[in-house]
């Protein structure tokens, strides 16, 4: 039996997608948006149908008709927490992502899209290990302040893909290896995998900053510029997310430039670089802590594992941990399609969305 997987992961720039004929890719394109079309929405709610139409387009263009599809995936948005793997979605998921998503994320675009296509034609559409996904460990709850507990988002799609990939590689199952997965893209986060369980992570607001976001600051201060009448709410959280890190010294979220600058002798570039490099080896050290040091390998994936000079510097410093193997790029639409291709071979479960029954936070 043959199944027609479309998998669409909406980014805050482009929008990407793919189609599998069971395993086999038959299509795959990302689809830009540029920054002066994304400027004319306020949010990322307004860009819905200008993205499923993009979608649309791009099958039509291809010749694959709609008709064929078996089943569509969309990247999962900020959902409250949720458990891994797939979820159907529902009524009750558009509604919360909508008008109630626990942050404005392009993410939260892909059930949306992936609903609306699916629907008409009579079939289900699915998230898959959404960005909210949440297996902590009661420990690693508490933040530190009654009533305001840590959330858990995170990049766990490709990071639970890189992980289980590195297990396959070295023919070792996911569920015996303790493994830290560094994914270093646009956003950071670092998780910890403990016998095939997500069991803390470092979030994007917790360790190390990124091309595009700020990680952990001072919160004293960040408070102060919060109540100092300067800046509204969204230029706050623009702050820390898509005009925080590197991009707010040096003005390019493109960390080839970054290197570019430092070959050149840029001395501001050089400390912003190799800053970064040391806050994603002290989230890594940090989180090497949760399973007493008994880490059996550290991941570094995503676009920035690409870099050489970056995987080098931060190696240098964790490679006493455990063995550091690098995994560029991302896994995403194939780790979307590849999820559902197992729900609909009945080879894994899958989760009807349900807000009283989500995992507890
Ligand atoms: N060869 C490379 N060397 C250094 N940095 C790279 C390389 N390729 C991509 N990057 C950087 O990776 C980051 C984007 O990573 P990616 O995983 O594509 O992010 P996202 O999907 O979050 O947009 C950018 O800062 C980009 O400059
Ligand atoms: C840390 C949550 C996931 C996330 O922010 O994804 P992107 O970096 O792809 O925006």
């Amino acid at each position: 039996m043959t199944y027609r997987i479309l998998a669409i992961n909406p980014g805050s720039t482009s929008t990407k997608i793919a189609v599998y004929d069971n395993e086999k890719q038959i299509l795959v394109e990302g689809i830009e948006h540029p920054t002066d079309e994304i400027e004319k929405y306020n949010n990322v709610q307004e860009q819905f149908a200008m993205r499923k139409d993009a979608v649309l387009n791009v099958l039509k263009k291809n010749n694959i008709p709609v008709e064929t599809l078996s089943a569509i995936v969309g990247r999962g948005g900020l959902l409250p927490p949720v458990k891994s793997g797939a979820y159907l979605v529902n009524d009750e998921m558009i509604d919360r992502l909508k008008n109630r998503p626990i942050l404005e994320h392009a993410s939260n675009l892909g059930a949306l899209i992936s609903y609306e296509i699916a629907k008409p034609l009579g079939l289900n559409a699915y998230i898959y290990d959404s960005v909210a996904v949440d297996e902590l460990i009661e420990i690693a709850r508490p933040s530190g302040v009654y009533n305001m507990d840590r959330t858990c988002l995170s990049h766990s799609l490709n990071s639970r893909a890189m992980a289980i990939k590195y297990s396959k590689n070295h023919d070792k199952k996911y569920s015996d290896l303790n493994l830290i997965v560094a994914h270093l893209g646009g956003g950071i986060s670092i998780s910890i995998h403990e016998k095939g369980r997500m069991v803390d992570i470092v979030s994007d607001d917790e360790g190390s900053f990124s091309p595009e976001r700020s990680g952990r600051v001072p919160c004293k201060k960040l408070i102060d510029m919060c109540f100092s009448g300067e800046f509204t709410h969204r230029e706050m959280l623009k702050m820390i997310r898509g005009k925080g890190g590197v991009v707010s010294y040096l003005n390019t979220v493109d960390l080839r430039e970054v290197e570019k600058m430092v070959s050149e002798g840029n001395e501001k570039a050089k400390l912003v670089y190799e800053a970064m490099a040391y806050q994603i080896a002290k989230s890594i050290g940090e989180l090497a802590t949760v399973v007493n040091g008994n880490v059996d390998a550290i991941v570094i994936t995503g676009g920035i594992a690409y870099s050489k000079n970056m995987t080098s510097m931060i190696k240098k410093r964790v490679e006493f941990i455990a063995p550091v193997e690098i995994i560029p790029g991302e896994n995403e639409l194939e780790s979307l399609a590849f999820g559902v291709l197992r729900v609909l071979n009945n080879e894994e479960n899958v989760t009807i969305y349900e807000e009283k029954n989500l995992v507890k936070n």
